[in-house]
This record gives C-alpha cells, structure tokens and sequence, in this order.
C-alpha cells in the first residue's frame, strides 16, 4: 500500500472558511497529506472580524486528542487558537504522548485585529507548550510580544528568533515579515543556523488565514519527512502562490487560494 502521511492540527475554526481548522484541512488536502482535526474553539467569524468564541471544554479537548492518537498514526501536528490555560495544559500532557514533529502557529490577534488570547494566557503559552515545539511561527506583533520589544528590521527578526529558540526554549523560531514593509522576508532559526526567505511583496490586502496555511503547510511537508528547512520553502512558496491567486471574496480581508498551485497547473493546459 502506498504510504499515507498524516497531519493533526488543533486549532479553533472559521466558518468563512479561509483560517483556522478549515485552512488547515484545505491545505493539508492539496499537499496530499492526510488531514485530521481536533476542534479548540468555535469562532464566529469572516473577513471583517471576530464576532464571537466560544471554548469548548478542556475535557473534550482531550477525549478528542486521545481518539484521534490511539487510533491514527500522526506524523506530523499543528497548533493554532489555544485560547485557555486549561487548554494549554491538556495539550501539553498530551504531548507527553506522541512522538512527532510540532509547528505552533501562536495565534494571538487575528488579521482583523481582534484579539484570539489575552495577556495571561500569552505567558502561560511561553511557560507551557513553546519548550515542547519543533517550530514556532510568530508574525512580527507575535514575535513582540514573546521578546518583549520592538522588531522591525531584518537584523531584530534574526535576534527575536535567536531569544525564541535560546531562551524561551522553542525547536526552532520562523519570524515572519509579512508586516514589514518591502520584500516578504521571514527569518527561520534552527539553534544552529539561519534561514532566509524571501518573495515579492504581493499587491493584495486579501490575507485572511495566510499564517494558517503557512503553517499547516510546513505541517504538511513535515508529515512527508522533509527537513525542516525544506519544508518552510516548499509551504513559503505554497502560501506566496495562495496570496497571489487570492479571491476577492467577502467584504474585508478575502482569503487566499489554497487551490493555487493546482490552478497553476491546470492553465498550463487549458
Ligand atoms: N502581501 C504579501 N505578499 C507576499 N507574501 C506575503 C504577503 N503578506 C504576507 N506574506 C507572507 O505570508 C506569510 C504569512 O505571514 P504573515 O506575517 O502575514 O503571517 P500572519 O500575520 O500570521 O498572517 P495573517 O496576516 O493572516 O495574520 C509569510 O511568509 C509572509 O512573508
Ligand atoms: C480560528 C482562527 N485561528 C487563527 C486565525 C488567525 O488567522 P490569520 O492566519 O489570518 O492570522 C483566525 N482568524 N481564526
């Protein structure tokens, strides 16, 4: 039999479908892994905003994390919305449990604005789970807030992800520049070494769920045993593609386009 790769992701949802779980799943599909998803919290929510949360109980949380993982193989998982302490204690533990490469997207604020976490929770992320993950992708108001001040050049994006990995203990750090003016460079910090990635700015304001996908993608290509490196290269050029095929959908923020490589393939013929 041919062999599957799986990707878990745990995250809160979108009912407007371009962030959270269904980003995850929809990306997770088109790199050809096999999608799986254990629910944080119902959002309600589109391209203009947040409208309302609701957390489902820790207790359920965890009797969905251990029927997925005494069941299914998992290669490779993602975290997004983890909103409580209570639920970042139950993913902790669960951690203790699998054995597997894990990329946290530290949702904060979504794209709108909104907050997703308040401050407390912020520091029992860095306490609790940031020490167990492979990865961390904090966009650059993320990134602020783990370090603790100001980063708005290339030089600060290569310190914050030096603090991320050596002081408050992550896998490895992915700062990403897409609030920066110029070029979309992010900046990956292995412990050892650094990684630069870099993309033309695309003219679009629809980024709703580009952090999601970004990361599900790295998840994605982690599942399939790429190198870590490898697998933010493969997903940067994934979510450059997603942005540039965007739609124009909704009445803030549209989302992006997670069928774009597909699309690309397919006007190579039509
Ligand atoms: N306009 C753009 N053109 C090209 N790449 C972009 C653009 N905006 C963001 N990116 C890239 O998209 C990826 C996600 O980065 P970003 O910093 O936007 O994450 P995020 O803030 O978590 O996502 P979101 O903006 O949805 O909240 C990064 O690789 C970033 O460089
Ligand atoms: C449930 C959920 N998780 C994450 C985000 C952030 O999305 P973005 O990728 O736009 O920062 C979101 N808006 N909703």
């Amino acid at each position: 039999m041919k062999d599957v790769h799986c990707a878990l992701t745990i995250a809160g949802t979108d009912p407007s479908g371009g962030a959270g779980i269904q980003a995850d799943l929809k990306t997770f599909q088109e790199l050809k892994s096999y999608g799986m998803s254990v629910l944080t919290s119902i959002v309600s929510q589109n391209t203009t905003g947040v409208k309302d949360v609701h957390h489902l109980p820790e207790t359920f949380l965890k009797s969905q994390l251990e029927a997925v993982s005494e069941d299914m193989p998992i290669h490779a998982l993602k975290t997004g919305m983890v909103a409580s302490k209570p639920m970042m204690n139950v993913i902790s533990q669960w951690l203790e449990t699998v054995d597997c490469p894990y990329v946290m997207d530290p949702v904060m604020v979504a794209q709108s604005g909104d907050p997703l976490m308040n401050k407390e929770d912020q520091r029992y992320l860095q306490e609790y789970l940031i020490p167990k993950t492979s990865l961390v992708t904090p966009n650059l108001p993320e990134t602020e807030v783990l370090v603790g001040g100001k980063v708005e050049t290339k030089e600060e994006m290569k310190e914050a992800a030096k603090v991320i990995v050596e002081e408050l203990r992550a896998g490895a750090a992915l700062v990403k520049g897409g609030h920066l003016n110029g070029r979309a460079v992010d900046m990956l910090y292995d412990g050892k070494n650094y990684y630069e990635y870099d993309s033309e700015r695309i003219d679009s304001s629809n980024t709703h769920g580009t952090g999601c996908t970004y990361s599900a993608a790295i998840t994605a290509y982690l599942s399939q045993g790429h190198s870590l490196p490898e697998a933010v290269e493969e997903a940067k050029y994934f979510v450059t593609e997603a942005i540039r095929h965007s739609f124009d959908l909704g009445k803030g923020n549209g989302p992006t386009n997670h069928f774009a490589l597909r699309e690309e393939v397919l006007n190579r013929w039509l």
